[in-house]
């Protein structure tokens, strides 16, 4: 669980670290902007100036890679960092406009390209406030512009710059939104099916439970008992032996019929109770059906299976059951026998079944051996 977090949380790590290289593009995009328009002129700084684009640049930028590698940014709220990342940008950004005079219309352009990182990230506020904020850094410098006369500038021209960048975000915002409800909308199908899918794997193990299970005693039925016995048994070894008993109630009829079909359950329901609490682990019980039922003894030899099938035998007739009467008790007669390796299950379960036959013929309340099962 811990481990699995821990992938995860690389996988974040590691996204992240792609998303800021990303960015890093951005940037050299700009570095290149930066030294075409000092070569040609359209730089209205100087070379100090120019050169602290990129001082700032790498700076910052560096700071957030270190963060990055040492999961500083995990101590955040938002580990993305987004909006840091898009402010230093914006900020930058704002200054390399301050200084392209000329050509301020066409970078302009570029508050846009750095909103877009927001777009996925960003809640719908943030990112309108990331917008905004943008839009005050460009008023901002007409402002200062007017103010200081950095830069000559028709205030109307410079307005309607600043009108076409608040169009510009108003569409982005538009953009994003729709982009954002796109993958919700994923988000949520990507849910639901995994709801269904989930749903559906239960519902196969409750069909899966049902199929093998027998509802009243929670024991494993005729069907899973045969199927599963055939597996143990391609499993024995030359000389392993498996201990097979066949199992009924004595006079189950009885009990249904003088106390209840609810007292019989009661009765059934102890038996499987006393059965399994007899077993070992890999060892297993059965319903055979109605009143009858089976055993499944795992390696073992004739007087182990004797001598189990005896102590549930003992049990079950000491057991009193709220629903009978304290004096009634009841009883079992077993027929028992073991399978080898090479052995047919459907032989050995009719050589069983013989032997309960004798069991019941010679007065019930007792445990026949098949006499195979002594060769
Ligand atoms: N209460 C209850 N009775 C069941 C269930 N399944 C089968 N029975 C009853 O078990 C009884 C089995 O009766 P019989 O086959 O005549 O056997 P018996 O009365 O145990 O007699 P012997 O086997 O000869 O000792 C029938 O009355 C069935 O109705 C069940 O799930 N619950």
């Amino acid at each position: 669980m811990i481990e699995r977090e821990f992938d995860r949380q690389a996988r974040d790590q590691a996204l992240r670290l792609q998303r800021f290289f990303l960015a890093q593009w951005v940037y050299g995009i700009t570095y290149v902007v930066i030294a075409v328009t000092w070569a040609t002129g359209a730089y209205i700084g100087s070379l100090g100036m120019a050169l602290s684009h990129y001082g700032f640049g790498v700076a910052t930028q560096a700071v957030f890679f270190v963060m990055f590698r040492t999961n500083f940014n995990l101590r955040f709220k938002d580990p993305s960092l987004t909006s840091p990342q898009i402010i230093v940008a914006l900020l930058l950004q704002t200054y390399l406009l301050a200084m392209v005079g000329p050509i301020r219309g066409i970078i302009l352009a570029a508050y846009c390209l750095i909103l877009l990182f927001g777009v996925f990230q960003l809640s719908r506020i943030a990112y309108l406030a990331h917008a905004a904020f943008a839009l005050a850094c460009y008023g901002g410098l007409i402002i200062l512009n007017q103010q200081l006369d950095i830069y000559p500038q028709t205030l109307s021209i410079a307005l309607l710059e600043w009108f076409v960048l608040a169009c510009f975000m108003l569409w982005l915002t538009i953009l994003g939104s729709y982009i954002r409800e796109l993958g919700e909308r994923l988000q949520r199908r990507h849910s639901t099916l995994q709801q269904h899918q989930q749903s559906l794997r239960s519902m196969m193990d409750e069909l899966q439970n049902l199929a093998t299970t027998d509802v009243l005693t929670g024991l494993p039925n005729r069907r899973h008992f045969l199927d599963e016995a055939q597996r143990r048994m391609t499993l024995q070894r030359d000389g392993q032996t498996l201990g097979l008993a066949l199992i009924d109630l004595d006079h189950f009829k009885r009990i249904n019929d003088l106390y209840g079909h609810s007292a019989g359950d009661e009765v059934l329901q102890g038996f499987a109770r006393i059965a399994r609490a007899n077993l070992r682990g890999e060892d297993m019980v059965a319903r055979f059906g109605g009143e009858e039922f089976v055993l499944l003894l795992s390696n073992c030899d004739l007087s182990s299976l004797q001598h189990c099938v005896e102590r549930i035998r003992l049990n079950l007739a000491r057991t009193s059951f709220p629903s009978l009467p304290d004096e009634v008790y009841c009883t079992l007669s077993a027929g028992l026998c073991l399978i080898q390796p090479e052995d047919s299950l459907e032989l050995r379960i009719s050589q069983a079944d013989e032997a309960l036959y004798r069991a019941k013929a010679g007065g019930r309340n007792c445990s026949q051996t098949h006499q195979d099962a002594y060769a």
